[in-house]
């Protein structure tokens, strides 16, 4: 039996590399969805087993509404991949620089060419769905003067030429993907844990919730902060802190920190994606 997956975009999409890198050598049978929204349902209502959805980038930071549909949808994170995002801007083949009037892209497509692009300041930008959707409507519209950011991948499946390479700012471009399930998984392997949490409201509760981890000896790679529904000047704070929760420390950590959080939800534990990409990432840092 195939595994039922829930893919952001449509075949050639930054997340569909995610996808197909995450599950290599598996039988997967993918469907895909133009909103995040579709993706989280689709996996919260169980029509797919997994879900794969872009959360963070090295430029533009975290994608935050995704972060806020995997707490609403009550999901759980499974498993990560980083992919090296390189932007080209695609054409229909025979086109000019000179031609190009319109671009199509995501927002974070866009966003993170926005160097590139000022260059260009008379082109009318089009944020859209995704930006292997955003290759195939420049297919569609046989328009020369349209063009898309979107990868090489694209190119080749929906027929376009790469115009110009590599126009992304930050020449160290990588998203992070979540793999996202209804149910928790966990795996004796699993070094990396995602939580959320909101601090009392008090001077210093951020502090206090920082200092567990520091004092405990666990690595705090990632902090994202979002706005409390109805509770203006409140947050939600996602967090990943390297960690297996069958480990009695660990576990106890976390017991106590949740004891002075007004709330407090462990998301997942999972194998972090310790991947080329991250290597490669760390060696840039030096
Ligand atoms: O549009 C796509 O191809 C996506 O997979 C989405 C997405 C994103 O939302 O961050 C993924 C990677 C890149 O950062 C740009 C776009």
């Amino acid at each position: 039996m195939p595994l039922n997956i829930a893919c952001f975009g449509q075949p050639g999409s930054y997340t569909y590399e995610a996808m197909k890198s995450y599950f290599a050598g598996k039988n997967i049978s993918p469907a895909y969805g133009s909103h995040f929204e579709d993706v989280v349902q689709a996996v919260a209502t169980r029509q797919a087993r997994y879900g794969v959805l872009p959360i963070e980038n090295s430029s533009t930071g975290g994608i935050t509404d995704v972060y806020d549909l995997i707490h609403r949808y009550d999901c759980c994170v499974v498993g990560e991949k980083y992919v090296k995002v390189e932007h080209c801007l695609l054409t229909l083949p025979g086109t000019k620089l000179e031609d190009i009037r319109e671009v199509y892209s995501h927002p974070q497509g866009l966003n993170q060419c926005r160097s590139y692009l000022k260059h260009h300041g008379e082109w009318q930008l089009h944020p859209y769905f995704s930006t292997s959707q955003s290759a195939e409507q420049v297919q569609k519209m046989e328009d020369p003067h349209i063009a898309a950011i979107a990868n090489k991948t694209a190119a080749d499946m929906y027929g376009l030429d790469v115009l110009v390479e590599h126009i992304n700012d930050n020449t160290m471009n990588y998203t992070r993907f979540f793999i996202i399930a209804a149910d928790m998984e966990q795996s004796p392997e699993a070094d990396k844990i995602t939580l959320v949490l909101t601090t009392q409201h008090r001077p210093g509760a951020l502090y206090h919730v920082l200092g567990y981890f520091f004092y405990n000896g666990m690595n705090m790679t990632h902090l994202e902060s979002r706005p409390l529904k109805g509770r203006p000047f409140e947050y939600f704070f996602h967090i990943d802190v390297m960690g297996n929760l069958r480990n009695p420390a660990t576990s106890r950590v976390l017991r106590n920190l949740a004891e002075h959080c007004n709330y407090f939800k462990i998301l997942g534990n999972y194998v972090s994606d310790q991947g080329g990409n991250v290597d490669e990432i760390r060696r840039h840092r030096g």
